[in-house]
């Protein structure tokens, strides 16, 4: 079954196209790697698949509700605690297993802590073991083992494997070879927007989410 299909997209940020030209689709059990130099505009690739930006061009077809979307920043509440922030994402998201994902991710330990007072590794661990209560087939990962040691990006390209085998999907943006044997790579690099091509929409529409 396919989860997703990107057709010659094109996205723009600070009113300048990035990448042009894009094409893929997502099966489920399939995972795709996007690579390309730092400012390329994965980062801003990934926000328009997740709907945070139009694109400027092209078409995403992706079923409603279906994508969780893990940005650079954690974006967790830091007063409450590791328990606390997952119980809120599971009711935001419809309820998955937070004992389970806590396990997933090695958090049961530190539930009890107020996330504000976790390492930044930790904070990371808790930002990815929300794709386990959110419950969505796709997954959009923007550089997801940023402040990861090697054991935790192991830990969780398992966690990946598994819910590729669950039929899920994933789409991620990494520099570092994530371990996970059965992803496919693409380089953006061919797709790099020619210089200097503005976007067709109002200057600093897309940056409306930022
Ligand atoms: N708020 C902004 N306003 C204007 N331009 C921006 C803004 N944010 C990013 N850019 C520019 O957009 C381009 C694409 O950035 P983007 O973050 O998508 O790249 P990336 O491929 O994800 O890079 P990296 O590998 O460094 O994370 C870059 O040239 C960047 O400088």
């Amino acid at each position: 079954m396919t989860l997703l299909v990107v057709q010659d997209l094109a996205v723009s940020r600070g009113g300048l196209r990035t990448v042009e030209g894009v094409g893929f689709s997502l099966d489920a059990g399939q995972a795709l790697i996007l690579r390309g130099p730092n400012g390329l505009g994965k980062t801003t690739l990934l926000r328009c698949i997740a709907g945070l930006q139009p694109p400027a061009a092209g078409r995403i077809v992706i079923e409603e509700d279906s994508l969780a979307y893990a940005a650079h920043a954690d974006g967790l509440k830091s007063a409450l605690t590791v328990a606390e922030n997952m119980d809120f994402w599971a009711r935001v998201f419809g309820g998955g297993d937070v004992a389970a994902a806590l396990a997933a991710m090695d958090l049961q330990a530190l539930a009890h802590r107020p996330a504000g007072a976790l390492s930044a590794g930790q904070k990371r661990r808790l930002g990815l073991a929300r794709l386990l209560v959110a419950r969505r087939p796709i997954w959009v990962l923007d550089e997801p083992t940023v402040s990861l040691d090697a054991a935790s990006v192991a830990r969780f390209a398992g966690v990946i494997g598994d819910h590729l085998a669950q039929g899920g999907a994933a789409l991620i943006a990494t520099h570092i070879d994530l371990g996970l044997p059965q992803a496919r790579v693409q380089d953006l690099t061919p797709f790099r927007a020619r210089p200097g091509t503005r976007s067709a929409r109002p200057s600093g529409f897309n940056e409306a989410f930022a």
